[in-house]
């Protein structure tokens, strides 16, 4: 064998082994459809469904919610991605996704994120009801037609961008037979709230990139000392005593609430640590904690609503 034979063998042994090309794709729209947002969104659903049908909980409705639910999750992700490639390609956070790395084209996630969400919306229309289909159209509506496209105009976008947030654990309710009631509107409340110090600590910590790509998700590219913090610590304020309504709406007992009390003062410290020390660490930590709050709480709400069936 000739040296240069041999040296060609021994840079082919050195490169990292390829990904076979499905498995690449598979990644590809799998990083498209925001698989970490999307699987909270669906425990939140499974959560909404489980908090409204209590006693008479059975697995294959819950099934077609989350089929359905989760195929409109998939269009309102790759369509949003789809309408930011350009800001996204700006951003160190996202410039390796694949639409504005180029693995995925334009078309085919316009096709992929149109059927996605159509066949949702009548999947859900057909096996699920009318009311959870026509919400679920609002979420996609409210997010992909009106958030995403106000990010690039006003910082006021955030408060539109929660009403779709707030919206999965009110998806499974209605797709349990749930009504718009007290108890509903209980829980979107919780939830919009809890949004404000997760995404306010998002945005101030990629602040510079945010004012780069041209996006407003804060008032100004450098909003003065404290004011971000305040805001985070005033919604964190407002969350501790609606997360205690679901008591008064009969929703959950003493439990729920002592727990809901001590993981909203939780949140609420952390707000504080961000408030009185602005950097990327206080921010990373309270981003962190709303990771946590989230699920427990709606873990706690669901466990203890069960507890009072029994
Ligand atoms: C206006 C509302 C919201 C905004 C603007 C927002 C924005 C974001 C952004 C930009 C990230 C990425 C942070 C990073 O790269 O470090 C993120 C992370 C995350 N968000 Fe939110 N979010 C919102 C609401 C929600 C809702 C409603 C949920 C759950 C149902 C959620 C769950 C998550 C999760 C699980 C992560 C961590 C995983 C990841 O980074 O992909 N967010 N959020
Ligand atoms: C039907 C259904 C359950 C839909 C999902 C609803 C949901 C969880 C919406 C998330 C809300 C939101 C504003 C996320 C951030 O997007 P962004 O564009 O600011 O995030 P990015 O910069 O990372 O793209």
């Amino acid at each position: 064998m000739s040296t240069t034979q041999q040296s060609y063998i021994a840079v082919e042994e050195s490169k990292p082994a390829a990904k076979p090309v499905s498995l690449a794709r598979f990644g590809d729209y799998l990083e498209l459809i925001k698989p970490r947002i999307s699987t909270m969104a669906l425990i939140s659903v499974a959560l909404g469904y489980t908090l409204a049908s209590a006693h008479s909980w059975s697995v294959i409705p819950l099934i077609h919610a989350l089929l359905g639910i989760g195929f409109v999750a998939v269009g309102c992700n790759s369509l949003n991605q789809l309408l930011e490639v350009k800001s996204d390609a700006l951003m160190s956070r996202t410039a390796s996704r694949p639409l504005p790395s180029g693995r995925i084209s334009v078309s085919e996630v316009l096709i992929f994120g149109v059927v996605a969400a159509l066949s949702g919306i009548f999947y859900l229309a057909i096996m699920v009801n009318l009311l959870t289909a026509f919400l679920s159209m609002l979420t996609l509506v409210l997010y992909v037609v009106v958030y995403t496209p106000l990010k690039r105009y006003t910082s006021f976008c955030t408060t539109i961008g929660a009403i779709p947030g707030a919206m999965p654990p009110i998806l499974g309710w209605t797709a349990a037979g749930g009504n718009l009631n007290t108890s509903s509107f209980t829980i979107f409340a919780i939830m919009f709230l809890w949004q404000f110090p997760h995404f306010l600590a998002i945005a101030w910590l990629y602040r510079h990139q945010y004012y780069q790509a041209g996006l407003k998700m804060l008032p100004t590219a450098d909003p003065a000392r404290g004011i971000v913090g305040w805001m985070c610590v005033i919604y964190a304020i407002l969350l501790i005593p609606v997360s205690l309504l679901p008591q008064f709406v009969s929703l959950a007992g003493t439990f729920y609430s002592v727990v809901a009390f001590i993981i909203g003062i939780g949140y609420l410290l952390f707000s504080i640590r961000f408030l009185r020390n602005e950097t990327p660490k206080t921010a990373r930590e309270l981003i962190w904690f709303s990771l946590i709050y989230l699920p427990v709480l709606l873990l706690t709400l669901t466990w203890d609503r069960l507890q009072l069936f029994n």
